[in-house]
């Protein structure tokens, strides 16, 4: 990434912007059927910023009927896996030679600090189209073993025509999380952005019908969750959905596939993360800044957020003391000022709910922030509580890390798995054995030991328990999600033969 710039230099960017507004179908920008539109914001200041098309029901067929003419003509679905590669290649070549401008947008769109989009969500999301991409032509299929007779083959097709429906708080990683493996499986998709941060799929699908990708492949639908993801979730010409986002809404995407045709459906949701620091765990110091960027990154709106300290009381103290150091350093404001890693939540609704848990926090004990210093803004704030209060068991998604004291390895684990989320996990300790049996006993998807991390993009991401269904993000195995196996049976037996000397 190249270097970062000034603040006032961000703000030039910003007042140049040319903000996408319409939905994107079959390869072109195009207004909502019914003309509707909403306002989306800067979180950060408040300021309108665009009106983007309010898209619903007739926006949706159109857009599933685009994307299904697209993958029965087989445009991109049989075109080869090398040309496939070529085009995802130039999206990210692409996106690289817009990245400041992405860059921008998010923060403006989302309330992300420039330091993140510019240092993780733009060149993480280029990493992963080019990942995905770079995959396309060594995938091979499989021969079963078989008779002499028979040669059985395992072959992986595209799904069809699959709908995307992603959150805020990773606008442009998520999108690429999901669509660099279906296109790379050769599915045709309809991306539901979150409508608070629309603006940077809008300019993804644009860059990509750029770098060749053929019409109606890649179509971006704006809305709401009711008017749009709904539709989506129950349309009968949609063979699978991968939705992320709450626990609360991914339930009704089962509901939505039994009442609709009983298409796929891959769950990535939310999650209460432990961070277990036993007595033995070594060099604080870094142990706290894991603490502090696993609570507070991104303002805590991620699933994945090591939410949940679990402390052992030994060394409870000197962690603190390190771990509050670190979250000072961690400056709020402006999130177009460099400096600043810690900017505004998503919108007015998502700081209403966190300033709630703010409220209640005040009846506990507050170790450091605690504070809203402007409409938008949360200080990182550190709790101390009971493993079975409010804070301690309920997604919050904002920078509010509770810490629960505990007495020994066995206790922390059951605390860790005390929970119905399951999707990712970190503990901290010296002892080789205690760290993998404790990793082996925690019911998550991702454990990280001395660290805290989700993994990286060759790894698989999704949750055990209400965290997750049906499939992971990541890796090899997001082309899972994308892929149907077709088995072939091929009889050999050479019937000329019968009956000849
Ligand atoms: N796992 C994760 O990464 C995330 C977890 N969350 C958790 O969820 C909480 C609520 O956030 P929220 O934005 O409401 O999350 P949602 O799960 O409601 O939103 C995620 C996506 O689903 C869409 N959606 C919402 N309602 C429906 C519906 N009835 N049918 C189909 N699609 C729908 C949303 O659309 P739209 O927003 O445009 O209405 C958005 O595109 C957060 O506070 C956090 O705890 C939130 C985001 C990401
Ligand atoms: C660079 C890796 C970022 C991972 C963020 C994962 C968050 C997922 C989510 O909240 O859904």
């Amino acid at each position: 990434m190249s270097d970062l710039l000034t603040t006032e230099e961000y703000k030039a960017i910003a007042a140049s912007l040319v903000l996408p507004q319409n939905a994107f179908i079959d390869g072109g920008f195009r207004p909502a059927i019914s003309g509707k539109t909403f306002t989306t914001t800067n979180p950060a200041t408040g300021e309108a910023l665009t009106e983007v098309a309010a898209c619903d029901a007739a926006d949706v067929d159109l857009a599933v009927e685009k994307a299904r003419e697209a993958f029965e003509d087989g445009r991109w679905s049989r075109l080869h896996p090398a040309k496939r590669k070529d085009v995802l290649i130039r999206l990210a070549r692409l996106m690289e030679r817009n990245a400041r401008e992405l860059a921008v947008m998010e923060s403006l769109d989302a309330g992300k600090t420039i330091f993140d989009c510019e240092t993780v969500d733009v060149p993480e999301t280029i990493h992963v189209l080019k990942w995905h991409a770079e995959l396309i032509d060594k995938i091979y299929d499989q021969v079963a073993p078989a008779s002499d007779n028979h040669i059985a083959m395992i072959l992986r097709e595209p799904v069809g025509v699959v709908g995307l429906v992603l959150p805020w708080n990773f606008p442009l990683l998520m999108l690429a999380w999901k669509i660099g493996p279906a296109l790379a499986a050769g599915c045709s998709v309809v991306v539901k952005p979150a409508a608070e941060t629309s603006l940077t799929a809008l300019r993804v699908a644009e860059l990509a019908v750029e770098a060749g990708l053929p019409r109606g492949v890649l179509n971006v639908v704006t809305g709401s969750g009711a008017d749009v993801g709904e539709p989506l979730g129950r349309h009968p010409d949609v063979d699978m959905v991968s939705f992320t986002g709450s626990t609360v809404t991914g339930r009704r995407f089962l509901h939505y596939s039994a009442d609709s045709n009983l298409k796929e459906v891959v769950l990535e949701l939310g999650g209460k993360n432990p961070c277990i620091v036993l007595d033995d765990a070594e060099d604080l110091d870094a142990v706290a800044a894991h603490v502090v960027n696993g609570a507070f990154w991104n303002m805590g709106q991620n699933c994945s957020a090591g939410s949940r300290l679990i402390v052992h009381r030994g060394i409870q103290d000197a962690l603190m003391d390190r771990i509050k150091a670190h979250a000072r350093e961690w400056i709020l404001g402006d999130p177009l000022d460099p400096q600043v890693r810690v900017g505004a939540l998503v919108s007015p609704a998502h700081f209403g709910k966190v300033s709630a848990y703010l409220k209640a926090a005040q009846s506990e004990t507050i170790l450091l922030g605690g504070a809203s210093p402007a409409n938008g803004f949360i200080e990182p704030t550190i709790v101390q509580t009971a493993r079975d209060s409010k804070l301690a068991v309920e997604e919050i998604f904002g920078p509010i890390l509770t810490v629960i004291q505990v007495a020994s390895f066995e206790e922390a684990i059951a605390v860790a798995n005390d929970t119905e989320y399951g999707l990712a996990a970190s503990i901290f300790t010296a002892n080789g054995k205690r760290a993998l049996r404790g990793a082996r006993m925690l019911r998550a998807g991702t454990v990280t030991v001395n660290s805290f991390g989700e993994g990286d993009i060759s790894t698989p991401f999704g949750g055990y328990k209400q965290s997750g269904f049906g499939g992971r993000d990541n890796s090899i195995h997001a082309h899972d999600q994308y892929t149907q196996l077709k088995t072939i049976w091929l009889d050999l037996t050479d019937h000329s033969d019968a009956g000849v000397d």
